[in-house]
């Protein structure tokens, strides 16, 4: 479990996290979603005591990270920055760590295998390609058999084959009864892996929600329609809070009305369609959605007149 109550970090006068209440709980994959620079690697590094909050608490397991005797057995983390001596071999790089925090050896070749570099293991780490890396921080996080992981951007560099991988790790993980935080760009990957969802702007809290009502409640459901006549059709579709894009063919794209009320002016008006499909939002939708509203903030700071 981890609990942030008014976690605040300011570099300067840039509050790069500002006033974070949440909490992470166990046996479900929680997505840590924001722009660029929304302040998610601050609050990780505050969360593992790598960064002093300017204000508010952060407790992993019921306690500040630094309080805990055997933290690598309570908190497992893969930061973005490689950690890794370049001239260790995998193998090294954990066996030093496993010796220097009580754990044994048996399950640095676990951890290993768990993450499919068994075969590399002997090889220099500096070698290893962006998606081994990964796989090695990642084996480095569960080295402990840590009851909560704290994962930022785990998917990066690694290919379809590796994204099915870690998401089946992480819903493991998480089914075991374990806190898992991740952090990912890759929204709808998130929409697959993540059952809730931390959405933060600007260092500020913007959603904490259920993934599937996020989806519902924050995207904009479209409906995709194909007529032999779009400008007569849209024509007819236009009204209050209907917005119409065309592709420049003869595919409209509706947002604000339903399939029904299309089908019913396109028979009333004698205008023959194509198709006529309702399209769910995708999560990266309703996640530009949503921001947008954090980056106009930004633009419009609160007290200025317009
Ligand atoms: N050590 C630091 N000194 C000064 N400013 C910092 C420092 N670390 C982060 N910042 C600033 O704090 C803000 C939040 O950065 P952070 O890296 O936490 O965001 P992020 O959500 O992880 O972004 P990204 O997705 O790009 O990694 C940014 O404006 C960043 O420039």
């Amino acid at each position: 479990m981890i609990e942030a109550r008014g976690l605040t970090k300011r570099y300067g006068d840039r509050l790069a996290v500002d006033g974070l209440t949440f909490t992470v709980r166990p046996g479900t994959v929680t997505g840590f979603l924001g722009p660029n620079g929304a302040g998610k690697s601050t609050t990780m590094r505050m969360i593992l005591g790598l960064d002093r909050p300017t204000g508010g608490t952060v407790l992993v397991n019921g306690k500040p990270y630094h309080r805990h005797v055997a933290p690598l057995r309570e908190v497992g983390a893969l930061l973005e920055a490689r950690s890794v001596h370049p001239g260790r071999s995998a193998f090294r790089h954990l066996l030093a760590l496993a010796q220097t925090n009580g754990i044994s050896r048996t399950r640095v070749d676990d951890v290993l295998e768990a993450v499919g570099l068994t075969g590399a293991a002997r090889r220099r780490a500096g070698r290893f390609s962006l998606g081994m890396g990964q796989r090695l921080g990642i084996a480095t996080a569960l080295l402990g058999d840590p009851r909560t992981v704290i994962l930022d951007e785990p998917l990066n560099g690694l290919d379809t084959e590796g994204i099915r991988w870690v998401r089946e790790l992480l819903r493991g993980l998480a089914a075991e009864g374990r806190t898992v935080f991740v952090s990912s760009h890759l929204m709808n990957e998130m929409a697959l892996t993540a059952e809730h969802l931390i959405v933060i702007g600007n260092g500020r809290l913007i959603a904490d929600v259920g993934t599937a009502e996020f989806v519902r409640t924050r995207g904009r459901n479209v409906v995709r329609v194909r007529t032999v006549d779009p400008d007569t059709l849209a024509a007819r579709l236009s009204g209050p809070g209907v917005e119409i894009s065309f592709d420049g063919g003869e595919t409209l794209t509706v947002s604000g009305s339903t399939t029904d009320r299309i089908g019913l002016a396109a028979g009333a008006a004698g205008i023959t369609l194509l198709e006529l499909t309702a399209q769910q939002a995708s999560l990266e939708e309703a996640f530009i959605e949503l921001t947008r509203d954090a980056v106009e903030y930004r633009a419009n700071p609160a007290g200025v007149s317009s």
